[in-house]
């Protein structure tokens, strides 16, 4: 007999709002996450709450409103449209929920419900394909910090990663080719940036991320290392459109200091604009869902600086969004783990 099951997605949250109030509580909560700024914690406080959020919550909240749509934020309309159409994959007994590690829905609210009504077994998915100890490992984290306080623990299963699993892979290809893929010079990976150091904490043999092969192979070495799984997820990629390696590059965005790993994506597509490319097609696939990243970051202010480094058209490759590969591949997913 199936056992009763609920399936808990999880992405990163956003503001409540646009305004400058609801992105101050929101830049404070995630930025005061111990695995997001990974300092000792007066030192975490000071830099958080005296600088990063004081500095930056006016300009966040600008590009918010100008994410924002009439039904509000991307990352959770998509969240729930996509809970919406798993939900309707799924047999009788698996129910979907959707929650979000900062802001709302609340995951403690969430895991509450969850809690309520006895099933039992939990499977809780991230929607994050690559593992990072600032994305994942916090999701998972806090998953476990309340579950912990349960007199009554079901059977729960944790989703580390997917960067390789094939309908993942086959959904972005399937975008992709919307585009048509002769019309560009070259390919950009763009994934979200990571401080250097997080990644080196992957290693157990005090070698530092930069000194391993992560760009080039994917082993038990390096196998949550999220840069080398940001790679392993373009090789992957690359290889189904046919792009060979000299035309594509990977780089990082929305670094918050120069110790994130590189090559920096902003730079990069300077670098190609005045070295003469004239269309650029960027991946963004860290993001299971269009958001403040690709809207605003890539699609606006990279196509801008595109443009003014000599560069033509800047085109984006949709994120998996509500794409119907995309919800296959989150009922395969959750099938399988049934
Ligand atoms: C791949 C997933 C993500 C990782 C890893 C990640 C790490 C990370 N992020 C910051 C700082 C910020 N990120 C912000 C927005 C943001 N980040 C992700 C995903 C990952 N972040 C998403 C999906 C979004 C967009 C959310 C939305 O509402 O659309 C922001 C806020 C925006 C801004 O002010 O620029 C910050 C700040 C750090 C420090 C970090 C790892 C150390
Ligand atoms: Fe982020």
């Amino acid at each position: 007999m199936m056992k009763k099951t609920a399936v808990l997605l999880v992405n990163l949250g956003t503001p409540n709002s646009p305004s400058l109030k609801n992105v101050r509580k929101y830049l404070a909560e995630f930025l005061n996450d111990k695995r997001v700024i990974d300092l000792p914690f007066l030192r975490r406080k000071f830099l958080v709450n005296c600088i990063i959020v004081p500095f930056r919550v006016k300009n966040s909240s600008k590009i918010y409103q100008k994410l924002w749509t009439k039904e509000g934020s991307p990352l959770l309309l998509y969240g729930i449209k996509v809970q919406e159409l798993l939900q309707e994959r799924m047999p009788k007994g698996i129910d979907i929920y959707l929650a979000m590690r900062y802001q709302n829905p609340n995951i403690s609210n969430v895991l509450e419900q969850i809690r309520l009504k006895n099933y039992n077994k939990i499977i809780i998915i991230p929607m994050y394909p690559q593992y990072a100890s600032s994305s994942t490992g916090s999701t998972l984290e806090k998953a476990m910090a309340i579950i912990k306080n349960w007199y009554v623990i079901p059977e729960v299963t944790f989703v580390s990663q997917y960067f390789d699993e094939e309908g993942f892979i086959d959904t972005i290809v399937e975008n992709a080719k919307k585009f048509d893929l002769n019309a560009y010079e070259h390919f950009l990976f763009s994934y979200h940036g990571l401080p250097e150091r997080q990644v080196d904490k992957v290693y157990n043999d005090n070698v530092p991320c930069k000194d391993h092969y992560c760009e080039n192979k994917l082993d038990e070495t390096n196998l949550f290392c999220y840069k080398a799984t940001c790679y392993a997820t373009t090789r992957l990629i690359a290889e189904k459109l046919h792009i060979p390696q000299e035309k594509y590059t990977v780089s990082f965005q929305s670094r918050l200091d120069k110790n994130w790993l590189t090559p920096f994506s902003d730079k990069v597509i300077t670098q190609k604009g005045e070295n003469g490319v004239k269309n650029l097609l960027v991946f963004s696939p860290a993001f299971t869902a269009d958001c403040l990243e690709t809207t605003i970051e890539i699609s606006d202010e990279y196509a801008a600086l595109f443009q003014k480094a000599g560069g033509k058209k800047l085109d984006v490759v949709e994120s998996l969004n509500d794409a119907p590969g995309w919800i296959d591949t989150l009922e395969k997913m959750v099938k399988s783990r049934l």
